[in-house]
């Protein structure tokens, strides 16, 4: 085996599933984390480790990363995807879903970066692939939690470039728009999904994972002195 050790985390559902899909067919061995670990063994793909892994568990990533490392060699790349999305009004959410937000969408990224960066800078090379949202760039209504969580994801990443770029690490945040997934279940608020469904109606259909997957190994297979910085991907028909 040649290509080089792909890790992704939320890999069991959605755009995580399809980057998986997507780079085991480009010939990568594959570290899937999520904590649905029997949704990474269903995708059935070729050297393929799959470890139910908790992105706020610091240990967790670390002893997964460990292990495919023994198994398949350095990790080149980490997709750093697992989110949630938890949409409502400040006045009115619980304060646990924010939490819960931040938790997995900004410190479970920050524990990702933990567990791959030292040695992809003793290495002098690698990429980080943050995978953040098109709330991530502007304001939409009831995501001021969840906005919060993505514009830290961009900031955090364009950070982080300028620290690496010297050790030839590259840096690259993904910002979709609306993708068919699983993501709106995660919200509790029944007039915000309906609403939500209402507005991806108006546009027709939305993006699908396999759109943002194409994106994301477009740029990890450009040459590692090319870093793509920042790739925002929506429907055409998605206005805001
Ligand atoms: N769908 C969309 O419209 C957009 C999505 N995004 C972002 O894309 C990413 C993927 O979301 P998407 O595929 O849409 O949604 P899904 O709900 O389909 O996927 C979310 C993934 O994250 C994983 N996950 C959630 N919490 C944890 C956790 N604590 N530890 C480990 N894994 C976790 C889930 O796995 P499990 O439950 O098995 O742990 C699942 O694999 C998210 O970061 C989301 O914010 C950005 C813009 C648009
Ligand atoms: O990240 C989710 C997509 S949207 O609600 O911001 O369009």
């Amino acid at each position: 085996m040649n290509k080089p050790l792909i890790a992704i985390t939320g890999a069991s559902s959605g755009i995580g599933a399809a980057f998986a899909r997507l780079f085991s067919q480009a010939g990568h061995p594959l570290l899937l984390m999520a904590r649905r670990v029997d949704q990474l063994e269903a995708l059935q793909l070729p050297n393929a480790l799959c470890k139910a892994v908790d992105v706020t568990d610091l240990e967790a990533l670390q002893s997964a990363v460990a292990e495919a490392e023994t198994q398949y060699g350095p990790i080149d790349c980490l997709i750093n995807n697992a989110g949630c999305m938890l949409l409502g009004q400040l006045d009115k959410q619980d304060p646990a879903e924010w939490r819960r937000m931040y938790d997995v969408n900004v410190l479970g990224l920050l524990n990702g970066v933990n567990a791959v960066l030292p040695a992809m800078r003793e290495r002098q090379g690698g990429t980080i692939m943050n995978v953040s949202s098109i709330a991530g760039r502007k304001t939409f209504p009831n995501h001021a939690a969840y906005c919060g969580t993505k514009f830290a994801v961009h900031a955090m990443g364009e950070n982080l470039r300028e620290e690496v770029a010297a050790d030839s690490v590259r840096v690259i945040t993904i910002a979709p728009g609306a993708v068919e997934t699983e993501l709106l279940s995660h919200t509790t608020d029944a007039e915000i999904i309906a609403g939500y469904e209402a507005w991806k109606e108006s546009m027709g259909s939305v993006l699908v994972p396999e759109d943002i997957a194409r994106a994301a190994l477009f740029a990890y297979q450009q040459p590692q002195h090319v870093c793509i910085r920042e790739l925002v991907i929506a429907a055409t028909k998605q206005e805001p």
